[in-house]
């Protein structure tokens, strides 16, 4: 049964240290629930994850997780050069992934050498090969978590507002080029994110409260709201973007 974000449960909590907390308790209760094959997340991009991501890196936290277990994939990627600091994996990679021991083979970040087109049939290939099928079935996602951002124009991973990219309903991977940010982007479609036992997003600060009330209203102008999942859908709010703090 696909939920669609008007089925999405919001979580307030008291500030952004709270969300990440809350978003690190979420991934490894997921990832120890997880008996059958690895735990396939996919990492969001832009600022709001680092936290999280240090959280998880920090050793009480991270010696609870079976990292061996965990499969790390991207929701999106700048198309700049490996190593570039705006890259979503070079934050991931610095801030988490280089200091916990999850096996490198386990470790799946969007290539950005070749054309962006290339880069993304390759990226959708890698997802293929981990799927283990080139076509997603419906009992059986392809992610255990999505993990995603919002940004103030209502975009979600790199599914920006009038891209084409937002109209693929049958590739697993596609690309933008929008105008209101750097760089040609990398990005699960949404047949791909629809492909999830869980979307969570993550959602922090008051810039964020205008489109945080769209999205949970389920305005179907943003991207973001036109997210659906195969599984639950939980959006992590702090009480900034919620404008409780205004
Ligand atoms: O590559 C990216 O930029 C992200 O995937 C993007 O979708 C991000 O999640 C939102 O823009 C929110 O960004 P902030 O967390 O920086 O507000």
């Amino acid at each position: 049964m696909i939920t669609d974000i008007r089925a999405a449960t919001l979580e307030t909590l008291p500030d952004s240290e709270a969300v990440a907390l809350r978003m690190a308790d979420l991934l490894v209760e997921g990832i120890l629930a997880k008996t059958d094959g690895l735990f396939r997340v996919a990492l969001s991009g832009g600022s709001t994850p680092k936290r999280l991501f240090e959280i998880l890196a920090t050793p009480s936290r991270a010696k609870l997780i079976p990292w061996e277990r965990v499969e790390i994939f991207y929701g999106d990627e700048r198309h700049v050069s490996e190593g570039h600091a705006d890259s979503n994996h070079t934050v991931g990679q610095s801030v988490l992934l280089s200091r916990v021991p999850v096996p490198a083979q386990n470790i799946h970040a969007i290539p950005t050498g070749a054309t962006v087109e290339e880069d993304a049939k390759a990226y959708e290939k890698t997802l293929q090969a981990a799927y283990g099928a080139t076509t997603l079935d419906p009992e059986r996602p392809l992610f255990d978590l999505v993990m995603l951002g919002l940004g103030t124009d209502g975009h979600t991973a790199s599914l920006f507002p009038g891209q084409p990219v937002l109209k693929e309903r049958t590739a697993w991977v596609g690309t933008a080029a929008p105008s209101t940010a750097p760089y040609e982007r990398i990005t699960l479609t949404y047949p791909a994110i629809q492909s999830s036992a869980l979307v969570v997003f993550l959602v922090t600060g008051a810039s964020k409260v205008e489109m945080l009330e769209r999205l949970v209203e389920g305005d179907s102008s943003l991207p973001s709201a036109r997210v659906t999942s195969e599984g639950r859908i939980i959006i992590l709010a702090d009480r900034a973007a919620v404008g409780e703090d205004a």
